[in-house]
């Protein structure tokens, strides 16, 4: 997984808050074969040797939120460093959603000690200097988290029904202050696309941004 191979001339993260449309989007790009789609291993963070990190976080943060990001750190880094031969790789969420919006709101709500948050922050600082986990682009699907709460409701993934409205709001506001208020360091490009389209619309819309996404050269090439 971590070997030394091509690295895609084209990297793009797909940044959202939970419930915005990301795994539609993902679908979307996964026809074209000259993409390369790499979905969030939620399955490794549901049964890490036998342990579901993602429910025993979501039921005790204090307790678990550090282990669960941790993981969720390591597992990041090895899709940042998978080679692959499509000259696009297209990321779900990514080290720095994971940094900037997840392990911030934990830590500002007080979920991980200020030590463990020191930790996640070395680790995540030696990572960003020495690896090279570079992206070309970020889309951000923007949505409203009153709509976001919703979809939760209706997509019913078991360790998701007990997320309170406040969180996806600290997150929301989390996303727009890195990705639109740019509070903290961004390391590609943000193409912000409003997601609170029905999924039709939804389609249309990721059609119309594919050339966006994909880079001008690759788009050329296919034509
Ligand atoms: C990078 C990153 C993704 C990610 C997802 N999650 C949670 C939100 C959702 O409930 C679930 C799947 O995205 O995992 C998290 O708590 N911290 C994260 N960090």
């Amino acid at each position: 997984m971590l070997e030394k191979g091509p690295k895609a001339k084209f990297t793009v993260c797909v940044e959202g808050n939970i419930g915005s449309g990301k795994s539609t989007l993902l679908e979307h790009f996964s026809k074209f074969d000259d993409v390369e789609v790499l979905q969030e291993p939620v399955e490794k963070w549901r049964d890490v040797r036998g342990c579901n990190l993602l429910d025993l976080m979501y039921k005790d943060p204090c307790r678990w939120a550090h282990t669960f990001q941790a993981y969720v750190q390591m597992t990041m880094l090895e899709l940042h460093l998978q080679s692959t031969q499509a000259p696009v790789k297209l990321i779900e969420r990514s080290l720095y959603s994971a940094r900037y919006c997840f392990v911030e709101n934990l830590y500002k709500g007080g979920k991980m000690s200020s030590a463990e948050y020191s930790v996640y922050c070395e680790w995540y600082k030696m990572i960003t200097q020495h690896l090279n986990v570079n992206i070309d682009l970020i889309v951000y699907l923007k949505t409203d988290p009153k709509k976001l709460y919703k979809r939760i409701k209706e997509r019913s993934r078991s360790e998701e029904q007990a997320i309170p409205f406040q969180y996806l709001e600290a997150l929301h506001n989390l996303h727009e202050g890195w990705l639109t208020e740019k509070k903290y360091p961004l390391p590609a490009p943000v193409l912000v696309l409003d997601a609170n389209d029905n999924l039709s619309t939804m389609y249309k819309k990721f059609e119309e941004h594919t050339s966006d996404i994909l880079c001008q050269k690759l788009v050329e090439q296919r034509s």
